[in-house]
């Protein structure tokens, strides 16, 4: 079910002008600053806001066309929608909340579909209770529930972790990707947390002051050293997807592959050849010119020097291939040559003597696996 948003709406002296179309399945990720406009396209899709000009398309479904006056109402779209905060309806049961929009729905689902909605979320011990005395992390699950039991054919989800802490936020993560994993839903997914993006999202739209910079996969967006200006959230790094090759329970260690490099990180318990997603971020990355003895670090990777590009006066991001086969990297697909990228100051550039196509070697000091931080 592809997505398409060619949009221009204005709010006194904001002016909106949102065009991407998102073709795979999966999560997609719509990141950006406050006030960059993430919510007021979600709320295009969904029906709450109209916009000026513009089409969207869900599917073969046009859900709205200025040109040709077509506006479907809200409960036609069918479009689920998440909020920050739940928004259950304090006076029903969560029984009652979560079959509210199924019961308005003449698409329902299979009864054995909605039991698995609710194991899935693990609401079922939930269902006679109230909303006012279950947990923030409890509510966004019946929000979730109540949103995938209409049986929409997109799930919108604006920030729906920001009003919970950590703990609860690790309780509901899973979720999501068990959502990701099982249902083939296109999810847009409204998020400024950067690990939240790397742990979930498939697709990335980048927005910034109203305008969509930037819409691709994340591992392409997250590496973009030129989205730079977005760095201070954006927190430039590299998202790779990776295995896991062999473990070693005695010695608390995993060994991933990931596009033929090994990378070792703190026991992960996974199953050989269960796939992970590697996320490096390019603070967490130091460049020797030879190979470093007598380091605590467990990855020290082989690199090529293929892209050195100033962030500010002080700092560079330095884009490094994966092996030190200049000829592989240059005439290889890239997708074979995945490069993670490091973010070290000008001064120490300098100092190491760094330039183009130097092989190098890259010291990693932490890596995240499914959103989860190893130090190393
Ligand atoms: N009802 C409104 N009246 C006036 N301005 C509005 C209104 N709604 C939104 N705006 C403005 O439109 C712009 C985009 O807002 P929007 O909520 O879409 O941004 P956002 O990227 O979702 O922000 P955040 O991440 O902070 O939620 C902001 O400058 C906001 O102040």
């Amino acid at each position: 079910m592809s997505i398409s948003v060619s949009i221009s709406h204005q709010i006194g002296k904001f002016a909106l002008d949102a065009d991407f179309s998102i073709e795979e399945p999966g999560i997609t990720a719509l990141f950006g600053p406050s006030g960059s406009g993430k919510t007021t396209i979600i709320n295009i899709i969904a029906g709450l806001t109209r916009p000026r000009r513009g089409r969207v398309q869900l599917g073969d479904r046009v859900l709205f066309d200025h040109a040709r006056s077509i506006n479907l109402a809200i409960r036609k779209r069918r479009v689920g929608y998440v909020f920050q905060d739940a928004r259950l309806f304090p006076h029903m049961s969560v029984h009652d909340n979560l079959y509210y929009g199924a019961k308005r729905n003449r698409l329902k689902l299979a009864a054995s579909d909605q039991q698995d909605i609710i194991e899935m979320l693990g609401i079922h011990k939930l269902l006679h209770r109230q909303p006012n005395n279950l947990s923030g992390g409890e509510k966004q699950r019946v929000a979730l529930g109540r949103a995938l039991l209409a049986n929409p054919d997109v799930l919108l989800l604006d920030e729906p972790l920001s009003a919970l802490d950590q703990a609860r936020k690790e309780e509901i993560l899973p979720y999501f990707e068990s959502l990701r994993d099982q249902r083939k839903l296109p999810i847009l997914y409204v998020s400024h947390a950067i690990d939240e993006v790397a742990r979930l999202a498939d697709q990335m739209v980048v927005i910034d002051n109203g305008k969509t910079l930037a819409n691709g996969s994340v591992f392409d967006m997250l590496g973009r050293t030129d989205l730079a200006p977005l760095a201070g959230q954006f927190d430039t790094g590299t998202v790779l997807p990776a295995r896991v090759a062999s473990r070693d329970p005695k010695a608390q260690v995993s060994f991933l592959d990931c596009a033929g490099q090994r990378i070792v990180v703190p026991y992960l318990g996974h199953a050989i050849n269960t796939p992970v997603r590697l996320h490096i971020r390019a603070r967490d990355v130091m460049i020797a010119r030879t190979p470093p003895a007598g380091i605590s670090a467990n990855n020290v990777i082989p690199v090529t020097i293929i892209r050195m590009a100033g962030s500010n006066n002080d700092t560079l991001d330095i884009s490094l291939a994966f092996g030190h086969d200049l000829d592989a990297i240059h005439t290889g697909p890239a997708s074979d040559r995945p490069s993670i990228h490091a973010r070290i100051t000008s001064w120490s550039a300098n100092r190491l003597n760094l330039g183009l196509h130097q092989k190098v070697f890259a010291v990693i000091k932490s890596v995240t696996v499914n959103g989860h931080l190893r130090e190393q």
